[in-house]
């Protein structure tokens, strides 16, 4: 049997971290999300985050707009964040509803108040291994990861799922810790085989369960990125589950993330870890334009 990983209390433990940080500020860093309609996952993001963000002493601003907002509304908004003082981290939810122009909206947001990661000269500057706001579930993941393994040079990792939001900065951040990365996505052929060739195997996905016990690597490590929210057993209610068929999984891996409990917690702390530095950066240049 696998090792499971409790991305809860590693969660826990960063926030704490957080928390005394935020307090020794002589300002509170301001969190501002976005959500436009009623993408499931992005439900369970935005009803964990709220309540955490106020428990590290930052200030959370909730925008709930319908699914029918025009993209000059929310472009307004976005703008409207970008220039409100009391906010530091500006968080779009994706998917944005299919009549919206996501890449313009994410243009919109201003770099240093991007704690998505998402811009493209974020993105940029973790392409070239230069400090800027790194994306948050990857940068759970990779916590995850080294905490666990510590040295991965030379390493197979094997990313399935290649979003600008997920797939493709891990890719990234993998790259880094010296692995040998392979992207794969819906039209990779011979999935199955590829993912048995991975050290580390990351689902990034969101197909529930695609993921089965035979396409792992015995001893392999497994995270499961994914959030999709099925028809439990009992009838009416429901239940999150993985891009991993997990029951099967746990019999193979060395090491896997359970969903939830795993890389969900660990998304929303490096969440108000990037709302920390990106804060504190502007707050720093301030005071610096201002002496
Ligand atoms: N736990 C957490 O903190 C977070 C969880 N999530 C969850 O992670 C999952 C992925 O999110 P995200 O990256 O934003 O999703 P996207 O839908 O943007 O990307 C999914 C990726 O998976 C690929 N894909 C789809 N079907 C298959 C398949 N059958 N075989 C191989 N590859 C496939 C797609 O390929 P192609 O590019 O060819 O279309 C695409 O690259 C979702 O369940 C989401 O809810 C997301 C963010 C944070
Ligand atoms: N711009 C953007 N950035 C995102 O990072 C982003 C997004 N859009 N859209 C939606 C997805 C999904 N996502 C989740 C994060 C945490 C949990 C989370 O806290 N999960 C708990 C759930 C616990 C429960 O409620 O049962 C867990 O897995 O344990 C879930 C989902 C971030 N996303
Ligand atoms: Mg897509």
């Amino acid at each position: 049997m696998a090792d499971i990983i409790d991305g809860k209390i590693f969660a826990e433990s960063l926030r704490a971290g957080i928390a005394a940080e935020v307090a020794t500020l002589a300002f509170t860093p301001g969190l501002a999300v976005v959500l436009v309609g009623d993408d499931p996952a992005s439900k369970v993001y935005v009803a964990n985050k709220a309540r955490q963000t106020v428990e590290v002493g930052m200030r959370s601003f909730e925008h709930r707009l319908p699914a029918e907002t025009t993209q000059a509304d929310l472009l307004a908004l976005v703008q409207a964040l970008n220039a409100d003082a009391a906010v530091h981290g500006i968080l779009v939810q994706l998917p944005l509803p299919k009549h919206l122009n996501t890449e313009a909206i994410i243009a919109a947001i201003s770099p240093a108040k991007d704690v998505d990661g998402l811009t493209v000269t974020n993105a940029g500057l973790l392409a070239n291994g230069l400090p800027g706001l790194v994306p948050c579930t990857p940068l759970g993941c990779i916590l995850l990861l080294q905490d666990r393994l510590g040295d991965m040079t030379g390493l197979n990792a094997v990313v399935v799922g290649r979003s600008n939001l997920v797939g493709k900065p891990i890719a990234q951040l993998l790259l880094q810790q010296n692995c040998t990365v392979t992207i794969a996505h819906s039209k990779t052929r011979n999935l199955d085989q590829i993912c048995k060739t991975a050290d580390i195997l990351i689902a990034a996905v969101g197909r529930s369960e695609l993921i089965k016990g035979n396409w792992i690597k015995p001893g392999a490590t497994v995270i499961d990125v994914g959030i999709n929210r099925v028809p439990a057993a009992e009838p009416g209610k429901t239940k999150l589950v993985g891009d991993v068929a997990f029951s099967e999984a746990v019999q193979v891996a060395g090491i896997i993330t359970p969903v939830p409990g795993g890389v969900g917690p660990m998304t929303i702390a490096c969440l108000l870890r990037n709302a920390l530095t990106a804060a504190k950066r502007i707050e720093t240049t301030l005071e610096k334009e201002l002496s």
